[in-house]
């Protein structure tokens, strides 16, 4: 495996304000991810290139494959089935309904088929926002919600190791990458611990997913790039520039899951920064890493 084979480039000129949550959708082929402030939903078809969005009522903060068929999504502080045929959304649980201001943001199915998600309060500006107002949720397949904890900033990143018996997850304002140990046959967690505290040109961590060796894949917002981490000795393996500031998020799709897609926010940045970064809001696609990543796990419920 060689470095220089690393190739990134704009699938898609989409100028979304806040893209995030990309998904794998290997039934179609397509990337399904949202951007946040359009309350919009879009699926991009990797062989006819053409987009379908599909605008719902409120902030879209996630999107997630659903086992019997369609998707769900977190909007506004709801979770949501969307019928993507009608475009419609049904609400399956509400959260935070004493806390006007929040709303939903990153959330992932987990490997037993569970849609966790997180909150924040809304921003009055990129990462600007009232603190400790945000907690993390679990909709469980038979549709109640669970909460783990709260006095979360901005919830965000999250995935699960190969083995399912760990739990990594990113409260963005900690600017840590976080573990904890993981019940797959519950839902529980435990044991909270930092693997790795972000460098100061590292910027915000964001968005995260795990790849077929167990390594953690953080976007950093604000530091135009995607970093691997060894979760297991604490240290940054690989750094991946993109020629944009606003990284959000990233996950692994295309042919066996051997090419990254990385979302990425315009909201933010002002006139003479985006003479700089024409692509900010751009979908990006990452070829030549030399790993690959998991299919994404459809909620069961
Ligand atoms: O994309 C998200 O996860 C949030 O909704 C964004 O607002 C950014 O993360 C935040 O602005 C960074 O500080
Ligand atoms: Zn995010």
């Amino acid at each position: 495996m060689t470095m220089c084979s690393v190739k990134i480039e704009c699938v898609l000129p989409e100028n979304c304000r806040c893209g995030e949550s990309p998904v794998w959708e290997e039934a179609t082929n397509s990337l399904l991810f949202v951007d946040i402030p359009s309350k919009k939903v879009c699926r991009w078809d990797s062989l006819s290139k053409q987009v379908h969005r599909v605008t719902v009522d409120a902030p879209v903060s996630s999107v997630a494959l659903r086992q019997s068929g369609g998707y769900v999504a977190t909007v506004g502080t709801k979770f949501c089935a969307l019928d993507w045929e009608d475009q419609s959304a049904i609400v399956l649980a509400t959260i935070d309904q004493d806390k006007k201001n929040n709303r939903f943001n990153d959330g992932k199915v987990d490997p037993a088929g569970r849609y966790f998600a997180g909150t924040m309060a809304e921003e009055t500006a990129p990462g600007v926002l009232e603190r400790h107002q945000g907690s993390l949720y679990c909709l469980f397949p038979d549709h109640h919600v669970e909460k783990y904890f709260d006095q979360v900033d901005i919830s965000n990143g999250l995935d699960w190791s190969l083995d399912h018996k760990i739990f990594y997850y990113i409260d963005s304002l900690s600017y840590s990458v976080d573990a904890f140990d993981y019940d797959l046959h519950t839902g529980k967690i435990s044991n909270r611990r930092s693997v790795y505290k972000l460098e100061k040109d590292e910027q915000i961590p964001d968005g995260m997913c795990i790849d077929a060796e167990g390594k953690l894949w953080v976007a950093c917002y604000n530091g135009g790039r995607v970093i691997r981490l060894d979760p297991e000795t604490g240290k940054r393996l690989q750094t991946v520039k993109l020629p944009v500031d606003k990284t959000t998020s990233c996950c692994f799709g295309g042919k066996d899951y051997s090419e990254m897609y990385v979302t990425c926010a315009r909201d933010g940045i002002g006139p003479e920064d985006l003479l700089r970064q024409p692509k900010a809001g751009g979908i990006f696609k990452i070829t030549g890493l030399g790993v690959k990543g998991i299919p994404p796990y459809p909620f069961v419920g």
